[in-house]
């Protein structure tokens, strides 16, 4: 008999993504899905609904501890809610979660398998049940660097990221395209006119992004539009924000390492910055090797750790065209590119990355952690 597997969240941004994901990779087919809302109980399920054609109440603990498995794209703060009650109603069944509330428990995973199936191998072993999605930045760098990583090769890392506005929330992607449409505004009758004078329209432009009427509700106040916001997150300890922080506390934990900042782990830090993309998170990283290795050797690493990653040659026109959140939105390719060792040695390593991150930064691994499930 197929499995039961609850829905929750489905009909958000992340949720939809992976919603389109499930359906392209005949994931129905092998499940009974059970579809929840927050805000709609009784109403009608989607279409991929076989015989529980009406939406269950998420907060109903009764309807969820039917379920064999949920997935939960709904937040954190429905995971803070449900999640504890549920487990202590007895259910046994396993959670599989896109928030990052629980990431850190230390009965939780981080999934992505491609990355570290070892560990979750061992964990369902051990009857693990709790299986959670990493962040966004820290998972699409490890599907592009996986290949170091699993070779031990790498002493320390720095990403400086570049986080499109998806990250931040679907208003948030609406009101970056809000104020693209003011700035052209601002100067549309100046552009129409090749005679016009740069400066002026620049003038413009700054007088519009400072102005009070600029649409800035979502990013707390300030342009990202024609500008950037070097600040992702809450502040935490060490100056660092919690984005940055999740650098080094979740790839250590992903990749099954002692705990970020204790002896055995991998230092991983760097600056996490906002800029005016849609849904490509890219990042600029910087690898202390552990020594000198090749180039060809660390490309050949980088290019077999995965089905996803793809290696975009060091050269104008392909980093131009391959290596962009343009070229890469809305696929699961991971390129990796500008590889060349730095001026600091041979044991310093550049590289760039760029990454959908609703798909292998959101949905992707979640779905892959029920397939998983599916086959235990
Ligand atoms: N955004 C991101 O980049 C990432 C997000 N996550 C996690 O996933 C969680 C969900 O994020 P995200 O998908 O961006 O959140 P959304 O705000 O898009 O969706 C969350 C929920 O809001 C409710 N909702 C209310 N109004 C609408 C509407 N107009 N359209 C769709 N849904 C609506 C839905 O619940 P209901 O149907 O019950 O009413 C939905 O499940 C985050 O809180 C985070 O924990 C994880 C990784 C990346
Ligand atoms: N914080 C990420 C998005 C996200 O949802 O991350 P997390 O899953 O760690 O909360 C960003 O702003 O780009």
């Amino acid at each position: 008999m197929s499995k039961l597997v609850g829905l929750v969240g489905w009909r958000g941004m992340v949720g939809s993504v992976l919603m389109d994901r499930m359906v392209e990779e005949k994931d129905f087919d092998l499940i009974e899905p059970l579809f929840f809302s927050t805000s709609n109980a009784g109403g009608a399920a989607p279409a991929m609904a076989k015989n529980e054609t009406r939406l269950q109440d998420a907060f109903d603990l009764e309807a969820l501890r039917r379920c064999d498995i949920i997935i939960t794209a709904q937040g954190g703060d429905y995971t803070k809610e449900i999640f504890p009650k549920l487990r202590a109603a007895g259910w046994h069944g396993h959670w599989i979660d896109a928030a990052s509330t629980l990431r850190m428990a230390e009965d939780a995973v981080i999934i992505l398998d491609p990355v570290n199936r070892d560990v979750i191998d061992r964990a369902l072993a051990a009857g693990g049940r709790n299986w959670i999605g990493g962040n966004c930045t820290v998972s699409l760098m490890l599907m592009a660097m996986g290949g170091l990583f699993k070779a031990d090769l790498v002493e320390w890392v720095s990403a400086m990221t570049y986080q499109a506005a998806s990250g931040a929330g679907a208003q948030n992607m609406r009101e970056l395209l809000q104020q693209m449409g003011a700035l052209h505004d601002a100067v549309k009758n100046e552009l129409a006119d090749p005679a016009s004078a740069i400066l002026e329209i620049d003038r413009k432009v700054a007088a519009t992004l400072r102005s009070p009427d600029f649409p800035t509700q979502h990013f707390r106040n300030v342009p990202l539009a024609g500008s950037l916001i070097p600040w992702i997150d809450v502040p935490v300890e060490h100056g660092q924000s919690k984005e940055e922080w999740k650098g080094g506390a979740e790839c250590n934990k992903i990749l099954g390492k002692p705990a970020f900042r204790s002896p055995g782990s991998i230092p991983i830090d760097g600056l996490c910055v906002r800029i005016g993309a849609m849904r490509c998170h890219s990042q600029g990283l910087t690898v202390k090797l552990k020594k000198d290795v090749p180039l060809a050797e660390i490309e050949a690493l980088l290019a077999g750790a995965n089905d996803w990653v793809k290696m975009v040659p060091n050269e104008r026109e392909a980093t131009e065209r391959a290596l962009t959140p343009a070229a890469v939105t809305g696929t699961l390719s991971v390129p990796v590119g500008r590889l060349h060792k730095l001026a600091m040695g041979p044991e310093y390593l550049g590289a760039f990355t760029v990454g959908d991150q609703l798909l292998w930064g959101a949905a992707e691994p979640l779905r892959r952690m029920l397939r998983i499930l599916l086959q235990a």
